[in-house]
């Protein structure tokens, strides 16, 4: 498990992280979201023992990072997949890496297997890897000491879209067998299909965390009638906010409130279903809009 409390960075007078909590639970998939420069990597250093914290701790299986005795063997890292040794093969950065956490050569090879590089692409090296192959070698240093926790800060960039699905199945495969996993990302949908827990961050500041259901649930219900006059009456009269989006009213309440208002105005329904995947995004923007780089009230007013 991770726990992270009151976790603060600050660059002069510039704060990066600003009092960060959130556990990352065993079993689970913990997405890490927030928009460009919200300071899930700068989060995610210090969490590793890569950048002192102003204040505040991180917890990694109860223990601060620096006091891991053999960290490789319980938490497998992928900050950044472009940072590995060029000049070296894959192979090669897989054997220093085993050697260091005292494990066999038998183990490179089933790792290599794991992340489907072949024997002629571990024998490349690795400025001569594209993106995604660093991204599959990364994973594989990460799962080289079979470690209960992994920390992957975007792991799924650079990966093509099956790439991105065998990411996905093996997280989930890693968390089903008690794994813990925190992994970051900028895209919502990519966090959205594969993640049970989300902590949401903008501009240094947790946002919003819960887990996805419990998220998507307040991200309310999508409604659509051929009443919409009726139906937006009824709403207002029994204080619902609702929005209207392309062919439908999406309202900020539970689909059983939403049909019992509509069924006490006589509203005859065509589909009723919490807003979900829709909702979700909605809320990302919603959550993070006060702290979007390109977002400007006034410029907005103006
Ligand atoms: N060494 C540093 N010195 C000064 N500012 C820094 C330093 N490292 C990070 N920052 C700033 O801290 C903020 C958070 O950066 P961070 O890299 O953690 O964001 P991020 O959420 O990982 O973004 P992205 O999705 O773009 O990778 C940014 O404004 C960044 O410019």
């Amino acid at each position: 498990m991770i726990k992270v409390q009151s976790l603060t960075k600050k660059y002069g007078g510039f704060t990066a992280v600003d009092d960060v909590s959130f556990t990352a639970r065993p079993g689970r998939v913990t997405g890490f979201l927030g928009p460009n420069g919200a300071g899930k990597s700068t989060t995610m250093r210090i969490m590793v023992g890569l950048t002192p914290a102003t204040s505040g701790h991180a917890e990694v299986s109860g223990r601060r990072f620096a006091d891991l005795p053999n960290p490789g063997l319980e938490v497998g890292v992928l900050l950044d997949a472009s940072a590995q040794h060029a000049g070296r093969t894959g192979r090669e950065i897989l054997t220093v890496a085993a050697q260091t956490m005292g494990l066999g050569r038998g183990r490179v090879d089933e790792m290599l297997e794991r992340v489907s590089l072949t024997p002629s692409e571990s024998g490349r090296r690795v400025r001569n890897y594209s993106l995604g192959m660093r991204q599959r070698l990364g994973i594989a240093t990460a799962l080289l000491g079979d470690p209960e926790v992994l920390i992957l800060d975007e792991p799924a960039n650079g990966l093509d879209p099956a790439g991105i699905r065998w990411m996905r199945d093996l997280l989930r495969g890693y968390a089903d067998q008690g794994g813990t996993v925190l992994l970051s990302s900028h895209l919502l949908h990519e966090i959205e299909v594969i993640a049970d827990d989300l902590v949401v961050i903008g501009q240094g500041r947790i946002v919003a965390q819960g887990t996805k259901a419990e998220l998507l649930a307040t991200a309310g219900t999508l409604v659509r009638t051929r009443d919409v006059p009726t139906l937006a009456r009824a709403l207002v009269d029994a204080d619902l906010e609702f929005s209207p989006t392309t062919d439908a009213l999406r309202v900020d309440a539970d689909p059983d409130r939403v049909g019992q208002v509509a069924l006490a105005a006589g509203v005859a329904l065509t589909e009723l279903r919490a807003a979900d995947g829709a909702g979700l995004e909605e809320m990302f923007l919603e959550l993070t809009a006060d702290t979007q780089r390109d977002h400007n009230r006034e410029g907005v007013a103006a």
